[in-house]
């Protein structure tokens, strides 16, 4: 199956997902200056209303961490027609802080970038019928930065990631979780631009909504995360879970902000 090694990796999708070579894939290079600050964007602020997920799901799928939403969690608005409703969120990090996160701001890597995944609530029933629909998904895009002090709202996460640390384990997060700790503090600065899912099956399905603002978190943090194992007790750890950037092509990449 697909993975992130030299025999399965992103190089080698396109063999049983030929949309890999598609128009519109992700992630993307973000060159600011090339972006096209849009008005319309900023007339209509990206809202997020977020609730607090009781016993929220926090599980290790073998190639990434994974949370799962129950509760209603729906954001509208920005580049949005109609509301979106947060089905999971997870994340991309380096085996070093060169790299890690999928899109790049100038061609520079972040150590790790976190995916809040919505679907279109508005026109679709469920995640699995929106996914392949050309809009279906809107996933926040936040990239991760090195600080000294651990990101608090990653602490409950980062805290128990041991006890996900094989394939297929999961937990119930006792203390009930608000992802909206986990934005960053400025939302009205973001990019949007029309692509993809970044794993197989690759569907170009999403808008992606990627915040200027990082969030911070400490060097333990990213060692929790690289800690975490591909398969059972043994096996390798989780990194460089990234797909790199595809061309923007004839895309139009759009700014909420000068
Ligand atoms: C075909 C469906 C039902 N299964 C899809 C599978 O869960 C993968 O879903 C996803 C969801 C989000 C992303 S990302 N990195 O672009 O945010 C990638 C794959
Ligand atoms: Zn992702």
């Amino acid at each position: 199956t697909w993975g992130y090694g030299n025999d399965n990796g992103p190089a080698t999708w396109v063999k049983s997902f030929p949309v890999a070579a598609g128009t519109r894939q992700s992630p993307i290079d973000i060159v600011p200056t090339a972006a096209k600050c849009d008005t319309k964007l900023t007339e209509n602020p990206l809202t997020v209303n977020y609730s607090p997920e009781p016993a929220m799901e926090l599980c290790n799928p073998g190639l990434s961490v994974k949370a799962n939403i129950k509760s209603k969690s729906v954001i509208k608005g920005g580049p949005l027609e109609g509301e979106y409703k947060l089905e999971q969120f997870h994340l991309h990090w380096g085996s070093a802080d060169k790299q890690g996160s999928e899109h790049t701001l100038n061609g520079k890597m972040f150590p790790a970038e976190l995916h809040l995944v919505h679907y279109n609530a508005t026109k679709y029933s469920s995640f699995g019928e929106a996914v392949d629909k050309p809009d279906g998904l809107a996933v926040f895009g936040i990239f991760l930065k090195i600080s000294d002090k651990p990101h608090q709202g990653l602490k409950s996460l980062t805290d128990v990631l041991s006890e996900v640390q094989y394939k297929d384990k999961s937990i119930n997060i006792k203390q009930e979780y608000n992802p909206v700790c986990l934005l960053p503090d400025n939302i009205n600065k973001y990019w949007t631009y029309l692509g993809s899912l970044t794993t197989p099956p690759l569907c170009e399905s999403v808008t992606w909504i990627v915040f200027e603002e990082p969030i911070e978190v400490s060097e333990d943090q990213m060692k929790a995360f690289r800690a975490l194992c591909c398969g059972e007790c043994g096996s390798a750890p989780i990194v460089d879970n990234y797909r790199p950037p595809l061309p923007l092509g004839n895309r139009q990449l759009r700014a909420s902000f000068q």
